[in-house]
């Protein structure tokens, strides 16, 4: 079966441009549960999203992105592995073509069939969001499985604005919505020191990834690969599906699980 574009145009070739790609602390991961240290220093994450103020949706060419207003704490994630707040920035999504698997971390050699990415930075320490994202703690990422079953109550919310930003550079205004109801029930979770998935791969993620998946619908999947990564003006229209990269070399770090 073809590979597809991502497959052969994104992450085998990034190292040429991006040789932090071939880093030691690259992401994503498998993660091997029982392979993981269980940390009782490690507390519960917070996340203070009551006011958090979206602004809008964007195809930015390789995810469908919300971006938020973050001139203050408004809407944090803090505890767990974090010594600091870390304010809510974009969450984005990345998942596979029909039927097959599209996370990014995998369990125990197992993809989800999606993977939505809240993406936060350190206020606390740097001023801008593009400062932080080139620092050793300068991001918090927190990524939650979407496994395919029933519909999600609001997930239509986001799938129902799609059609607006199909092409590349397509943006629309997306208010007043509140990624807290796209939370599973429990914030169990593993931590590790990683990267961005995506060019620059900046080292500068400490990613907080839930154990519970959240439960989507195989048809409000199917509305994400009516998106395009091309843009309107462009001859060619390519399907934007399998947006994902696949596992990193661990280079002897450790997993550590909240419980
Ligand atoms: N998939 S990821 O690691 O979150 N990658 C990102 N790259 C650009 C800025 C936001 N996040
Ligand atoms: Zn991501």
């Amino acid at each position: 079966m073809s590979r597809g574009w991502f497959a052969v145009t994104g992450p085998p070739v990034w190292h040429k441009n991006y040789p932090v790609a071939q880093g030691n602390r690259q992401s994503p991961i498998d993660i091997i549960p029982h392979q993981t240290s269980h940390d009782p220093g490690l507390g519960p994450i917070t996340l203070n999203y009551d006011q958090c103020t979206s602004i809008n949706i964007t195809n930015n060419g390789h995810s469908v992105v919300v971006e938020f207003e973050d001139p203050d704490d408004r809407s944090v994630i803090l505890g767990g592995p974090l010594d600091n707040p870390y304010r809510l920035k974009q969450f984005h999504f990345h998942w596979g073509g029909k039927g097959c698997h599209g996370s990014e971390h995998t369990v125990s050699g197992n993809s989800y069939a999606s993977e939505l990415h809240l993406v936060h930075w350190n206020a606390v320490k740097y001023k801008t969001f593009g400062e932080a994202a080139t620092a050793p703690d300068g991001l918090a990422v927190l990524g939650i499985f979407l496994e395919t079953g029933d519909d999600h109550r609001w997930l239509h919310m986001i799938t129902d604005a799609l059609y607006m930003v199909k092409f590349k550079g397509s943006v629309t205004d997306f208010k007043a919505f509140n990624p807290k109801c796209l939370l599973p029930s429990s914030l169990h979770y593993w931590t590790y020191l990683g990267s961005l998935t995506t060019p620059p791969l900046h080292e500068s993620v400490i990613w907080i990834v839930l154990k519970e998946p959240i439960i989507v619908s195989e048809k409000q999947l199917g509305k994400f690969r009516m998106l395009l990564f091309t843009g309107e003006e462009e001859d060619e229209r390519i399907r934007m599906e399998n947006n994902f990269r696949p596992p990193q070399p661990l280079k002897g770090r450790k997993v550590r699980s909240s419980n």
